[in-house]
Protein backbone atom coordinates (compact mmCIF):
# COMPACT_ATOMS: atom_id res chain seq x y z
CA UNK A 1 0.00 0.00 0.00
CA UNK A 2 2.64 2.16 1.06
CA UNK A 3 6.13 2.03 -0.61
CA UNK A 4 8.97 4.72 0.94
CA UNK A 5 12.48 4.74 -0.72
CA UNK A 6 15.13 6.80 -0.04
CA UNK A 7 13.84 9.49 1.85
CA UNK A 8 15.80 12.47 3.20
CA UNK A 9 14.53 15.48 4.98
CA UNK A 10 17.49 18.22 5.54
CA UNK A 11 16.79 21.17 7.57
CA UNK A 12 19.44 23.77 6.16
CA UNK A 13 22.58 21.66 6.67
CA UNK A 14 20.52 19.67 9.20
CA UNK A 15 19.59 15.72 8.53
CA UNK A 16 16.40 15.02 10.15
CA UNK A 17 15.60 11.71 8.04
CA UNK A 18 18.76 10.00 6.09
CA UNK A 19 18.02 7.56 3.35
CA UNK A 20 15.01 6.12 5.11
CA UNK A 21 12.78 3.04 3.35
CA UNK A 22 9.66 1.40 4.33
CA UNK A 23 7.28 -0.72 3.12
CA UNK A 24 3.30 -0.97 4.99
CA UNK A 25 1.32 -3.60 4.02
CA UNK A 26 -2.47 -2.91 3.55
CA UNK A 27 -4.41 -3.99 6.50
CA UNK A 28 -1.23 -3.84 8.69
CA UNK A 29 -0.48 -1.93 11.82
CA UNK A 30 3.52 -0.38 12.10
CA UNK A 31 4.94 0.74 15.05
CA UNK A 32 7.16 3.88 14.73
CA UNK A 33 9.31 4.32 17.49
CA UNK A 34 12.73 6.11 18.51
CA UNK A 35 14.11 8.31 20.94
CA UNK A 36 13.30 12.55 21.13
CA UNK A 37 14.18 14.40 17.74
CA UNK A 38 15.06 10.97 15.52
CA UNK A 39 12.67 11.96 13.12
CA UNK A 40 8.99 10.33 13.69
CA UNK A 41 7.14 13.89 13.15
CA UNK A 42 9.32 14.30 10.41
CA UNK A 43 8.92 11.35 8.31
CA UNK A 44 4.87 11.91 9.12
CA UNK A 45 5.16 15.74 8.07
CA UNK A 46 6.40 14.66 4.79
CA UNK A 47 3.39 11.60 4.19
CA UNK A 48 1.13 13.80 4.71
CA UNK A 49 2.34 16.89 2.98
CA UNK A 50 3.10 19.27 5.93
CA UNK A 51 6.32 19.53 3.82
CA UNK A 52 8.17 17.97 0.75
CA UNK A 53 10.90 15.58 0.84
CA UNK A 54 14.32 16.77 0.33
CA UNK A 55 14.94 13.62 -1.94
CA UNK A 56 13.10 9.79 -2.13
CA UNK A 57 9.70 8.64 -3.39
CA UNK A 58 6.70 7.92 -1.37
CA UNK A 59 4.54 5.50 -3.64
CA UNK A 60 0.86 5.33 -1.92
CA UNK A 61 -1.35 2.32 -4.27
CA UNK A 62 1.17 2.59 -6.69
CA UNK A 63 1.32 6.67 -7.33
CA UNK A 64 3.96 8.98 -6.27
CA UNK A 65 2.44 11.35 -3.71
CA UNK A 66 6.16 12.83 -2.50
CA UNK A 67 5.62 16.53 -2.28
CA UNK A 68 2.20 17.14 -2.88
CA UNK A 69 0.06 19.18 -0.58
CA UNK A 70 -1.92 18.44 2.32
CA UNK A 71 -5.21 18.50 1.02
CA UNK A 72 -4.81 16.22 -1.78
CA UNK A 73 -2.94 13.69 0.37
CA UNK A 74 -5.73 13.77 2.11
CA UNK A 75 -8.05 13.14 -0.69
CA UNK A 76 -6.03 10.48 -1.75
CA UNK A 77 -6.75 8.26 1.38
CA UNK A 78 -4.21 9.26 4.05
CA UNK A 79 -4.91 11.02 7.28
CA UNK A 80 -3.12 11.93 10.55
CA UNK A 81 -3.45 12.60 13.80
CA UNK A 82 -1.59 15.05 15.62
CA UNK A 83 0.65 15.19 18.76
CA UNK A 84 -1.05 17.99 20.55
CA UNK A 85 -4.73 17.90 19.69
CA UNK A 86 -6.02 21.56 18.37
CA UNK A 87 -9.87 21.38 18.25
CA UNK A 88 -11.79 24.63 17.35
CA UNK A 89 -13.28 25.40 20.64
CA UNK A 90 -15.90 27.61 19.22
CA UNK A 91 -17.28 24.86 17.54
CA UNK A 92 -19.09 21.78 19.28
CA UNK A 93 -17.41 18.11 18.89
CA UNK A 94 -19.94 16.94 16.02
CA UNK A 95 -18.90 20.13 14.24
CA UNK A 96 -15.41 19.92 14.78
CA UNK A 97 -15.89 15.86 13.02
CA UNK A 98 -17.84 17.12 10.09
CA UNK A 99 -15.27 19.67 9.36
CA UNK A 100 -12.54 17.25 8.75
CA UNK A 101 -15.07 14.83 6.97
CA UNK A 102 -16.34 18.16 4.61
CA UNK A 103 -12.64 18.96 4.22
CA UNK A 104 -11.38 15.19 4.13
CA UNK A 105 -13.87 13.61 1.80
CA UNK A 106 -13.02 16.02 -0.84
CA UNK A 107 -16.88 15.35 -2.37
CA UNK A 108 -17.64 18.96 -0.61
CA UNK A 109 -21.21 17.00 0.10
CA UNK A 110 -22.81 18.31 3.98
CA UNK A 111 -24.62 14.91 4.11
CA UNK A 112 -21.76 12.37 3.44
CA UNK A 113 -19.83 14.80 5.85
CA UNK A 114 -22.79 14.20 8.45
CA UNK A 115 -22.68 10.93 8.43
CA UNK A 116 -18.81 10.66 8.30
CA UNK A 117 -18.45 11.94 11.76
CA UNK A 118 -21.43 10.13 12.88
CA UNK A 119 -19.85 6.91 12.04
CA UNK A 120 -16.19 8.21 13.68
CA UNK A 121 -17.72 9.60 16.60
CA UNK A 122 -19.54 6.16 17.80
CA UNK A 123 -16.66 4.66 16.32
CA UNK A 124 -14.59 6.51 19.21
CA UNK A 125 -17.09 6.48 22.06
CA UNK A 126 -17.84 10.42 21.29
CA UNK A 127 -20.99 11.73 21.77
CA UNK A 128 -22.78 11.86 17.87
CA UNK A 129 -25.25 14.67 19.49
CA UNK A 130 -24.70 17.92 17.40
CA UNK A 131 -24.41 20.48 20.04
CA UNK A 132 -21.95 18.69 23.11
CA UNK A 133 -19.10 20.45 23.89
CA UNK A 134 -15.51 20.47 23.17
CA UNK A 135 -14.83 21.91 26.73
CA UNK A 136 -15.93 19.05 29.20
CA UNK A 137 -12.86 16.60 26.83
CA UNK A 138 -9.93 15.67 29.10
CA UNK A 139 -7.04 14.33 27.32
CA UNK A 140 -7.96 10.98 27.00
CA UNK A 141 -11.58 12.93 25.61
CA UNK A 142 -9.41 15.12 23.45
CA UNK A 143 -7.39 12.20 21.56
CA UNK A 144 -10.65 10.64 20.81
CA UNK A 145 -11.37 13.55 19.22
CA UNK A 146 -8.55 14.00 17.21
CA UNK A 147 -8.85 9.91 15.89
CA UNK A 148 -12.48 10.39 15.36
CA UNK A 149 -11.69 13.94 13.05
CA UNK A 150 -9.24 11.84 11.24
CA UNK A 151 -11.28 8.59 10.73
CA UNK A 152 -14.06 11.21 9.59
CA UNK A 153 -11.74 11.79 6.12
CA UNK A 154 -11.83 8.59 5.01
CA UNK A 155 -8.76 7.11 5.27
CA UNK A 156 -7.18 3.91 3.87
CA UNK A 157 -4.16 4.78 5.50
CA UNK A 158 -3.89 6.47 9.31
CA UNK A 159 -1.12 7.88 10.87
CA UNK A 160 -1.51 8.33 14.40
CA UNK A 161 1.19 10.57 15.80
CA UNK A 162 1.52 10.04 19.75
CA UNK A 163 -1.52 9.50 20.84
CA UNK A 164 -0.85 8.25 24.43
CA UNK A 165 0.33 10.39 25.88
CA UNK A 166 -1.33 12.55 29.34
CA UNK A 167 -3.47 9.43 29.70
CA UNK A 168 -3.46 6.76 32.64
CA UNK A 169 -2.77 2.98 31.84
CA UNK A 170 -6.33 2.07 31.69
CA UNK A 171 -7.20 5.00 29.23
CA UNK A 172 -3.58 3.50 27.05
CA UNK A 173 -4.93 0.18 26.99
CA UNK A 174 -8.08 1.61 25.87
CA UNK A 175 -6.75 4.03 23.13
CA UNK A 176 -4.00 1.10 22.07
CA UNK A 177 -7.57 -1.30 21.68
CA UNK A 178 -9.35 1.46 20.02
CA UNK A 179 -6.30 1.66 17.09
CA UNK A 180 -7.09 -1.77 16.51
CA UNK A 181 -10.68 -1.83 16.30
CA UNK A 182 -10.29 1.02 13.70
CA UNK A 183 -8.26 -1.55 11.30
CA UNK A 184 -10.45 -4.44 12.39
CA UNK A 185 -13.93 -3.20 11.91
CA UNK A 186 -13.42 -0.39 9.26
CA UNK A 187 -9.68 -1.91 7.39
CA UNK A 188 -7.52 1.38 7.86
CA UNK A 189 -4.10 0.44 7.40
CA UNK A 190 -2.17 2.31 10.44
CA UNK A 191 1.22 3.63 11.23
CA UNK A 192 1.44 4.48 14.68
CA UNK A 193 4.17 6.33 16.62
CA UNK A 194 4.39 6.06 20.01
CA UNK A 195 6.68 6.40 23.00
CA UNK A 196 4.79 4.00 25.20
CA UNK A 197 6.65 0.82 23.79
CA UNK A 198 4.87 -1.96 26.60
CA UNK A 199 1.42 -0.83 24.77
CA UNK A 200 2.66 -0.18 21.39
CA UNK A 201 4.24 -3.72 21.25
CA UNK A 202 0.98 -5.43 22.49
CA UNK A 203 -0.58 -3.98 19.50
CA UNK A 204 1.19 -3.34 16.40
CA UNK A 205 2.27 -6.55 13.85
CA UNK A 206 5.78 -5.09 13.07
CA UNK A 207 7.87 -1.95 14.46
CA UNK A 208 10.17 -0.08 12.56
CA UNK A 209 13.03 1.88 14.60
CA UNK A 210 15.10 5.43 13.87
CA UNK A 211 17.95 6.79 16.07
CA UNK A 212 19.29 10.05 14.29
CA UNK A 213 16.84 9.91 12.05
CA UNK A 214 18.10 6.65 10.34
CA UNK A 215 16.69 3.42 9.99
CA UNK A 216 18.11 1.01 12.96
CA UNK A 217 16.10 -2.00 12.71
CA UNK A 218 12.71 -3.22 11.79
CA UNK A 219 10.85 -6.70 12.37
CA UNK A 220 8.55 -8.35 14.82
CA UNK A 221 8.40 -6.69 18.21
CA UNK A 222 9.36 -9.65 19.73
CA UNK A 223 12.68 -9.50 17.73
CA UNK A 224 13.03 -6.04 17.90
CA UNK A 225 13.05 -5.37 21.35
CA UNK A 226 15.73 -7.88 21.70
CA UNK A 227 17.76 -6.53 19.29
CA UNK A 228 21.05 -5.26 20.57
CA UNK A 229 21.32 -2.37 18.43
CA UNK A 230 17.45 -1.05 19.72
CA UNK A 231 18.35 -1.45 23.42
CA UNK A 232 21.46 0.15 23.08
CA UNK A 233 20.14 3.39 21.73
CA UNK A 234 16.49 3.69 22.64
CA UNK A 235 15.04 0.77 24.73
CA UNK A 236 17.61 1.27 27.88
CA UNK A 237 16.01 0.65 31.42
CA UNK A 238 12.70 0.22 29.39
CA UNK A 239 14.03 -2.60 27.64
CA UNK A 240 12.43 -5.52 30.18
CA UNK A 241 9.11 -3.86 30.00
CA UNK A 242 9.23 -3.60 26.40
CA UNK A 243 10.33 -7.34 25.93
CA UNK A 244 7.43 -8.92 28.52
CA UNK A 245 5.04 -6.47 26.30
CA UNK A 246 6.61 -8.26 22.93
CA UNK A 247 6.26 -11.87 24.49
CA UNK A 248 2.59 -11.14 25.84
CA UNK A 249 1.84 -9.87 22.09
CA UNK A 250 3.27 -13.35 20.96
CA UNK A 251 0.80 -15.36 23.19
CA UNK A 252 -2.19 -13.41 22.58
CA UNK A 253 -0.83 -14.17 18.74
CA UNK A 254 -0.05 -17.95 18.90
CA UNK A 255 -2.13 -19.20 21.87
N1 LIG B 1 10.93 22.55 10.89
C1 LIG B 1 12.11 22.18 11.40
N2 LIG B 1 13.21 22.97 11.26
C2 LIG B 1 14.41 22.59 11.74
N3 LIG B 1 14.64 21.42 12.39
C3 LIG B 1 13.59 20.59 12.55
C4 LIG B 1 12.28 20.93 12.07
N4 LIG B 1 11.44 19.89 12.38
C5 LIG B 1 12.19 19.00 13.04
N5 LIG B 1 13.49 19.41 13.14
C6 LIG B 1 14.59 18.67 13.75
O1 LIG B 1 14.63 17.39 13.15
C7 LIG B 1 14.95 16.38 14.12
C8 LIG B 1 13.87 15.34 14.10
O2 LIG B 1 12.71 15.88 14.71
P1 LIG B 1 11.36 15.07 14.81
O3 LIG B 1 10.35 15.99 15.42
O4 LIG B 1 11.03 14.45 13.52
O5 LIG B 1 11.74 13.93 15.85
P2 LIG B 1 10.80 12.92 16.62
O6 LIG B 1 11.44 11.60 16.52
O7 LIG B 1 9.40 13.06 16.14
O8 LIG B 1 10.92 13.50 18.09
P3 LIG B 1 9.87 13.49 19.31
O9 LIG B 1 9.81 12.08 19.77
O10 LIG B 1 10.52 14.39 20.31
O11 LIG B 1 8.56 14.01 18.79
C9 LIG B 1 15.10 17.10 15.45
O12 LIG B 1 16.46 17.32 15.70
C10 LIG B 1 14.35 18.40 15.24
O13 LIG B 1 14.88 19.44 16.03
Amino acid sequence: MLAVNGLVKRFGGFTAVNNVSFEVEKGEILGLIGPNGSGKSTIFNMLSGTFPPSAGSIKFDGTEIAGLPPHKIINRGIGRTFQIPRPFRRLSIFENVALAGFYGQGSHSRIQAYEAAEKALAMVGLPTDRDASVDGLGAAGLKKLELAKAIATGPKLLLADESLGGLDEAEMDQAADMLRKIRDELGVTIIWVEHIMGVLMRVVDRVMVLDHGEKISEGLPSVVSSDPRVVEVYLGTDADATQAAAAESRRSRDP
